[in-house]
C-alpha cells in the first residue's frame, strides 16, 4: 500500500451482512483524489460508503480514515460527508439555513459561520437564492445546495452516492466540474459511486469495482480504460458499446 492510499480511506478486511450474503471489502482509496465506485446494481457499492460514514457498523475488520481507526466511532465523529441522490435538503428550511446545517445543527451561527455559508452560496452558483425553499429550486440547484453544506462542513473526505443520476448530461458534465473544481481546492478525498462510466472517467483518478459484495479490481483511472481493463470490468461495460477508450 503507497502513502497516499494509506492515508486515505482503507477498508482493512471489513465484512458486513443485511442477514444475506456476506460482504467482504478490502481496499485502500488515495488520499486527495476522486475515486469512481461502480459495479453491477446491488453488488454493493452504497453498502461501501455507508460503512465509511458509519451509519452501518462493520462485524468484523477496520475503517482507517487518514491513519485513524474510525470503525467504532459515530457518523457525527468521522472526518466525512455525504451527498445523496435525492433528500438531502430540509423542505421546510431555506437554503441558507439547510447550507447553515453543515456548520451547525442547531443553527446557532456566529457571524463567521454566515460568511461561510455566503461564500459557499456564491462558490455553488447560488448566490441571490439564498432566502428560498427546496420546493424552489431545480433539481440541480438542489445538489449545488448539498455541496454547498459539504464546503461549510469543511470535512476531508466527500461521499457521494450517484448524486446527478436524474440530472440531463449537460447539467450533469456540469456539476461533475464543479465537484471537481471543489475537490482540488479543498484536496478531499472523494468516493463517487456512479453507474455512467463516463463520468467516473470525467472526473475520477481512480477505481474501484465491486462485483457480489466484493472489490474485483481497483487502480488508476487511464488503467480500466486502456485495452488492458482488468477482465471483471470489461465484461460489465462489454454491453455499452460507446466507451470511447482513446484520450
Ligand atoms: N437496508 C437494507 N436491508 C437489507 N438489505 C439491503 C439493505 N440495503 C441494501 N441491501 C442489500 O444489500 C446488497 C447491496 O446493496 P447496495 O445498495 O449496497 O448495492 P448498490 O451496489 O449500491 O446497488 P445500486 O447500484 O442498485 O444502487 C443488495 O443485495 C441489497 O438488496
Amino acid at each position: 500500500m503507497n502513502a497516499d492510499a494509506a492515508s486515505g480511506v482503507v477498508l482493512d478486511k471489513v465484512a458486513f451482512s443485511y442477514g444475506e450474503a456476506e460482504m467482504l471489502f478490502d481496499v485502500a482509496v488515495p488520499q486527495g483524489r476522486i475515486t469512481a465506485i461502480m459495479g453491477p446494481s446491488g453488488s454493493g457499492k452504497s453498502t461501501l460508503l455507508n460503512l465509511v460514514a458509519g451509519f452501518e457498523r462493520p462485524s468484523s475488520g477496520r475503517i482507517l480514515i487518514g491513519g485513524a481507526d474510525v470503525t467504532g466511532a459515530p457518523p457525527a465523529r468521522r472526518p466525512v460527508s455525504m451527498v445523496f441522490q435525492e433528500n438531502n435538503m430540509f423542505a421546510h428550511l431555506s437554503v441558507a439555513d439547510n447550507v447553515g446545517l453543515g456548520r451547525s445543527p442547531a443553527l446557532r451561527l456566529d457571524a463567521s459561520d454566515r460568511a461561510a455559508v455566503a461564500e459557499a452560496l456564491r462558490r455553488t452558483g447560488l448566490a441571490g437564492k439564498d432566502k428560498r425553499l427546496p420546493r424552489e429550486l431545480s433539481g440541480g440547484e438542489r445538489q449545488r445546495v448539498a455541496l454547498a453544506r459539504v464546503l461549510v462542513r469543511d470535512r476531508p473526505v466527500l461521499l457521494l452516492d450517484e448524486p446527478f443520476a436524474s440530472l440531463g448530461p449537460a447539467l450533469r458534465d456540469e456539476m461533475l466540474d464543479l465537484v471537481a473544481d471543489l475537490q482540488q481546492e479543498r484536496g478531499m478525498t472523494v468516493l463517487f459511486v456512479t453507474h455512467q462510466p463516463e463520468d467516473a472517467r470525467r472526473v475520477g483518478q481512480a477505481m474501484v469495482f465491486i462485483e457480489d459484495g466484493a472489490v474485483s479490481a481497483s487502480g488508476a483511472m487511464d488503467d480500466f480504460f486502456s485495452n488492458n481493463a482488468p477482465e471483471a470490468f470489461q465484461r460489465y461495460i462489454g454491453g455499452q458499446a460507446n466507451i470511447d477508450r482513446s484520450r
